[in-house]
């Protein structure tokens, strides 16, 4: 079979018009609108394309940015911190602590200091203290982070945002390191892979927000030993099914996986024992040749997550025509390289 075409202007595009107009269906989806400024952005920068905005156009992205950052005040100290996910929420419901609604969650506020970092700004206006402060009161005390203060929820998925927000701002000092890296030991299965919380099936997105919070602790090795490393490299390489990667076995490949297992593969230094041009072709098969884009499999529409995410796989890969990213912090590594020369 061809080798399907890859096209970085007709991706570039796709990203400009998703930041600028979605349609009207996205309206229900505003709560989280920096997901899409997120996806996009990073997408971007991996494509070379940031250079297209006009540095009006990315200061006022950062003012807005900075307009979700939540200020922390006497009636409520601790979930008055972090960022919001979209303007709108504010007058979703009243909270009687608070004068606005608290809707900031570690999942925006670690999307909010990427953005930030990838259009350059210095992180000088985030409120550093009352996000650390925030972040460590939703540490419970089984090591695990609850998303925010309103909802109890607790699992992998906001033990990495914890620890890549804490990482972005150089201080876990607010944080109980040794719980969260025993949290994350205890959810290591038989099977060799990760479940979002002990005991629950193992999955390659839990997988990886285990494998790259571990990688930012630099403790991979305190819960992995050889033995353990092994048989997650054999569980994480046995997930390319069809030139793709599935997120737990019996399921169907989805392109989102090819940077889930490709990035755990990248940070465990195994990348070399997967088919790559399989991969390639199989994400590139799920690019809209049209519109631009790329969807999760060949039934669907392409959306930003899955856009952005295939490329990060791609350019895991080595593609030439693709900037190089940060397996472990999900931004390319001119932004990474960034952030250290600004901590
Ligand atoms: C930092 C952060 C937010 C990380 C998220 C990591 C994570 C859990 C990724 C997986 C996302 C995904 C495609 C879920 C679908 O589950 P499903 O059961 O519908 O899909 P499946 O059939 O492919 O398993
Ligand atoms: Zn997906």
């Amino acid at each position: 079979m061809a080798r399907p075409e890859f096209k970085p202007e007709l991706h570039k595009k796709y990203f400009r018009r998703s930041l600028d107009l979605l349609p009207s269906e996205s309206a229900m989806f505003d709560y989280s609108r920096l997901t899409i400024l997120y996806f996009g952005l990073v997408g971007l920068d991996i494509l070379g394309g940031l250079e297209s905005l006009t540095d009006q156009y990315k200061r006022d992205i950062v003012d807005w940015v900075y307009k979700l950052q939540l200020v922390p005040n006497e009636n409520c100290p601790e979930h008055k911190c972090g960022f919001m996910g979209s303007t709108t929420v504010i007058n979703l419901k009243t909270d009687p602590k608070c004068d606005k609604y608290c809707e900031s969650n570690v999942a925006m506020t670690y999307m909010a200091l990427c953005i930030l970092i990838t259009l350059g700004d210095n992180l000088s206006r985030v409120n550093k203290t009352a996000v650390l402060r925030g972040v460590a009161s939703l540490q419970k005390s089984d090591g695990s982070f609850r998303s925010n203060y309103e909802h109890g929820e607790s699992d992998l998925r906001f033990m990495y945002c914890s620890l890549a927000i804490c990482n972005i701002l150089n201080d876990s000092s607010t944080i109980n390191v040794n719980n969260a890296i025993k949290f994350i030991s205890n959810c290591f299965n038989y099977d060799g892979a990760f479940g979002q919380n002990p005991g629950t099936e193992s999955h390659g997105g839990s997988t990886y927000c285990a494998i790259a919070s571990l990688s930012l602790l630099d403790s991979l090795s305190l819960v992995l030993d050889k033995k353990k490393l092994k048989i997650l490299e054999r569980w994480a390489v046995n997930r390319q099914i069809c030139g793709g990667f599935q997120g737990r076995p019996n399921k169907d490949p989805d392109t989102c996986y090819s940077f889930w297992l490709g990035a755990t593969l990248s940070i465990m230094g195994s990348l070399d024992r997967i088919h790559k041009d399989r991969n390639r072709n199989f994400v590139l098969n799920n690019a809209n040749q049209l519109t631009g884009g790329f969807s999760k499999n060949m039934d669907s529409i392409p959306d930003p997550m899955h856009t952005c995410l295939s490329l990060c796989g791609l350019s895991l890969i080595g593609d030439d025509n693709l900037n190089p990213i940060n397996p472990a912090l999900n931004i390319t590594v001119r932004a990474a390289n960034y952030l250290r020369h600004i901590q």
